[in-house]
């Protein structure tokens, strides 16, 4: 069985992390960025985050013969699949404990790419510092909002300031690269064997299950045919927007209910083009009130190519003056199937 060789931890030696700028240089060369230099790897997988990021984890679980690439924002990793950088792009969309990443689902819109599969990892964060810290020695804590969110409880308990970084291996490497003396940085075991940190405690996530869901992204939708989905489970995510009067989300929903389609998540989002909206009672003269104006997104249990599916989505457009399918793909049973303390080199056969 050959295995992916460890990761050199010599400092420079860490993969170049994808910035908007240097996307834009990229898009004005004529020859690709990279082009004549010889890889061990065929693909490549935009991941937000710097190595050491659980998302750097999901990238080489979703994609096993992709190289991950470090993409320094959630939107650099959508601009690098857009503009044919990379291959796929991996990214965190909910947290058992945290709720959905929000940004993510509004690049979603934004951006017209597909989702073609999901994994997710059992996160299992460690506290790390400067060789020779103490726990008593902490008066900050650096990391991912989300990590910091998904270990409020402990942290609160040792009474140190939490502060927000862009992710979880850079709050590590942050720490190593500045020398911060009494900060910590909540992030996983392979930062701290990266930056060369000491682990003062692990495991100290607010609930043992800890799970972080993620898509992988592709320019292309993943064309299912009929009767896929019945081997292994497939499933579709949309986003629509409503009418406006009462009960058009119950209606929206009856579609899926009526067919015994399994709904698995809902999520609603501002409409952010226009996010204000004035209703007016049918017959009345006068403008009613305003309110929000919403885009919701929905998971369901069954592929495109299902004839059920199919009529359930024409149905929805009856109410729904919006509707863009995001993906149908297969679905993963088996949640949090990898642990985030799994030894890295040994997360893709190569
Ligand atoms: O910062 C990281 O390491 C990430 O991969 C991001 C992220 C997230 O966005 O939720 C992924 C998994 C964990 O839930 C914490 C942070």
């Amino acid at each position: 069985m050959s295995q992916r060789q460890p990761q050199q931890l010599v400092p420079g030696m860490q993969p170049a992390v994808l910035t908007m700028d240097s996307l834009l240089r990229a898009a004005e060369q004529t020859v690709p960025q990279g082009a004549g230099e010889a890889s061990k790897f065929r693909y490549r997988a935009a991941y937000q985050g710097v190595p050491g990021a659980y998302s750097e984890m999901a990238a080489c679980k979703a994609c096993p013969d992709a190289e991950p690439v470090p993409c320094e924002q959630f939107e650099v990793a959508f601009q690098a699949l857009s503009q044919w950088t990379t291959d796929w792009a991996v990214l965190p969309i909910e947290n058992s404990l945290g709720g959905s990443i929000h940004a993510v689902y509004d690049l979603l819109l934004r951006y017209r790419l597909h989702i073609v599969g999901e994994t997710s990892i059992a996160v299992n964060h460690c506290l790390l510092a400067l060789p020779g810290t103490k726990l008593s020695d902490l008066t900050r804590v650096l990391s991912h909002p989300q990590a910091l969110a998904q270990t409020d409880t402990y942290l609160r308990k040792l009474g140190v300031v939490k502060e927000a970084v862009d992710d979880t291996a850079g709050a590590a490497q942050m720490v190593a690269r500045q020398q911060l003396q009494g900060v910590g940085a909540v992030a996983s075991r392979r930062a701290a064997e990266l930056y060369g940190l000491d682990i003062l405690d692990e495991d100290i996530q607010d609930a043992k299950d800890n799970v972080t869901r993620f898509i992988k992204l592709a320019r292309d939708p993943l064309l299912s045919r009929e009767g896929e989905g019945e081997a292994t489970p497939f499933k579709t995510s949309i986003v629509f927007s409503l009418k406006e009067g009462p009960g058009q989300l119950f209606k929206a929903l009856s579609v899926f209910a009526l067919r015994d389609i399994d709904m698995t998540k809902i999520e609603s989002r501002p409409m952010r083009t226009n996010p204000i909206v004035l209703t007016k009672p049918e017959g009345a003269a006068q403008a009613g009130k305003q309110r929000f104006n919403y885009l919701f997104y929905i998971d369901f249990v069954g592929a495109l190519s299902d004839p059920v599916c199919q009529n359930a989505l024409r149905h929805l457009q009856e109410s729904a003056p919006f509707m863009r399918v995001l993906g149908s793909y297969p679905m993963e049973l088996q949640l949090g199937g990898l642990d985030s303390n799994t030894p890295f080199d040994s997360i893709n056969e190569h």
